[in-house]
């Protein structure tokens, strides 16, 4: 089924986190599964950083970034639940991001799509749910960048759900991971065909962003699902200045195909919305905005996850503890790494069956 979309802000302006304004947004969305007559089965899918609203659908030749994790009788259950899943604002994937008409201009945005945050995202979800009538959540799912909207969610709405669950996101990004982000953007606006943003007419700064993805890649798995995927093995004629090694032509290619999918201002704006992410903003402090959380809230870590390191997810859950919150913490430890949320169904099954007040494992 294709996505559907929605227009808010037309008749008023949603104020950003960091200042300026953005109106006449176009929100993509997707759902799945049957409203129940109560209307008490709905779950709010939050997608991470190069997600986008369609977790679950497989066309023959590509197949939804959960598909794994989503259908009858599966952890999210479509038989049972009725999901939606929007593209985020400041993406590239059907909703308002900096590729989008400007209406004051005529011309895309660009480089002067104003930085958006996790709360200008969430408001811009709960705006498309107040549009499409949907007063209460039965849940609110995201891992990664998709778990800090989550949580942004129980914070901003606390009797809006009943249950949170963040995989593979702690509450803040640490000094370490937001050093990758800025490597990652400094490929970009180092590219030459960057121009301050300003590309869509030009040449995309396509070389950036693929180094960027390649750095990405190298945090979202691990050294042994490296070591095991491709050890040392060396590419048939391979290029001493280029892909030598296996590792680097699955790196290379990796770069290259994201090229396909993603938008260089939009891997800028959301991997600093990213580093930005601060659940203390409207609040006096960190423990003050948790306070407010009231739905259960699980969370669940990846033991060597590269990116969201366990020591911060520790450190996130003695804030949680601290706040008082319903709080189920979990540890899994999988090959795959950060991008485990994506890949090991098995592991994190019980884990959000759990977390949906279903039974226990
Ligand atoms: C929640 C979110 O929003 S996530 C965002 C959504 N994004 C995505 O789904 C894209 C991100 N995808 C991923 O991160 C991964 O695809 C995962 C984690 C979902 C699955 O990972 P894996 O099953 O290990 O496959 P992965 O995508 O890493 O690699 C396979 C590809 O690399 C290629 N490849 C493997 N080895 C090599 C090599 N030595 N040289 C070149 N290419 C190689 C394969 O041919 C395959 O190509 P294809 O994708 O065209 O079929
Ligand atoms: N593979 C994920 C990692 C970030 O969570 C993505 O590309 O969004």
């Amino acid at each position: 089924m294709p996505t559907q979309q929605l227009t808010l802000f037309t008749d008023s302006e949603l104020s950003l986190t960091l200042g300026g304004s953005l109106k006449n947004i176009t929100v993509c969305y997707q759902t799945y599964g049957k409203l129940n007559p109560e209307k008490n089965n709905i779950i709010l899918i939050c997608h991470a950083l190069t997600g986008d609203a369609e977790p679950y659908f497989d066309d023959g030749e590509h197949k939804g970034w959960w598909q794994n994790f989503m259908g009858p009788g599966m952890a999210l259950d479509t038989d049972k639940y009725f999901f939606i899943c929007s593209n985020v604002l400041g993406g590239c994937k059907g909703t308002t991001g900096p590729m989008s008409i400007n209406p004051d201009t005529g011309l895309p945005y660009g480089g002067d799509f104003p930085q958006i945050t996790v709360q200008d995202i969430v408001k811009v979800q709960k705006s498309l749910l107040d549009q499409l009538k949907i007063t209460h959540l039965y849940a609110v799912i995201g891992g990664s960048f998709g778990g800090m909207q989550a949580t942004q969610w129980a914070i901003s709405y606390p009797d809006f759900m009943d249950y949170v669950i963040n995989l593979c996101s702690s509450l803040y990004m640490s000094a370490e991971a937001i050093g990758f982000n800025h490597v990652m953007r400094q490929a970009i606006v180092q590219d030459p065909n960057f121009n301050q943003g300003h590309y869509y007419q030009g040449h995309y700064p396509e070389q950036g962003l693929a180094t960027a993805r390649m750095l990405g890649m190298l945090t979202y798995r691990t050294h042994i699902q490296l070591t095991k995927a491709f050890g040392r093995a060396i590419k048939q004629e391979g290029n001493l200045l280029g892909d030598y090694f296996q590792v680097e032509s699955y790196l290379s290619y990796q770069g290259k195909k994201f090229l396909e999918r993603f938008d260089a201002n939009s891997y800028l704006q959301l991997t600093r919305a990213l580093d930005l992410y601060d659940p203390a903003i409207g609040y006096a402090n960190a423990l003050e905005a948790l306070t407010r959380i009231k739905a259960k809230y699980t969370l669940v870590a990846v033991t060597n996850d590269q990116l969201f390191k366990l020591v911060d997810l520790e450190k996130s859950k003695q804030l949680l503890e601290k706040a008082g919150i319903n709080l189920q913490y979990d540890e899994i430890t999988s090959d795959f790494g950060h991008d485990a949320f994506l890949v090991d169904y098995e592991f994190f099954a019980p884990k959000i069956r759990r977390g949906l007040g279903e039974m226990a494992e």
